[in-house]
């Protein structure tokens, strides 16, 4: 599994950040998508065709369940300054990562993920 990462967790701070780590994002290299989205992948997140993104649907028992777990990630999410395109009706929450001062897939959409991930384990 991916690491979660600590982005953001010491945001404001100014206690020097490694070079990318509060600054500007960029768009993984093929290397480093070679590196890191098969752990995704394994686990159900696919490149979308046509938008440099990632998406995965998630299914929940319930309203309750599906929302809780929204409520998680959106808080995980302004902490990170990092937002999900998501849509939700009833038990499914579909989620596309991709960052948009790149204007593609950076380490924050693989860390969000990451930690998504984390949070679907235990809502199911
Ligand atoms: C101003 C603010 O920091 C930016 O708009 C943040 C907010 N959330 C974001 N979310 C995503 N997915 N991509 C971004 O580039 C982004 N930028």
């Amino acid at each position: 599994m991916v690491s979660p990462g600590v982005r953001g967790r010491d945001r404001g701070s100014g206690a020097g950040a490694a070079a990318g780590e509060a600054g500007k994002a960029h768009r993984l290299s093929a290397e480093e998508r070679d590196q890191l989205l098969p752990n995704l992948r394994a686990v159900g997140w696919n490149e979308l065709e046509g938008r440099d993104a990632i998406f995965k649907q998630f299914h929940f028992k319930d309203f309750n369940r599906a929302f809780g777990f929204m409520t998680r990630v959106a808080l995980q999410a302004e902490k990170l300054d990092h937002h999900p395109e998501w849509f939700n009706v009833y038990n499914k929450v579909h989620i596309t990562l991709s960052t948009h001062e790149c204007a593609g897939l950076s380490e924050r959409d693989i860390n969000l993920a990451s930690f998504i991930e984390q949070v679907a384990v235990s809502m199911t």
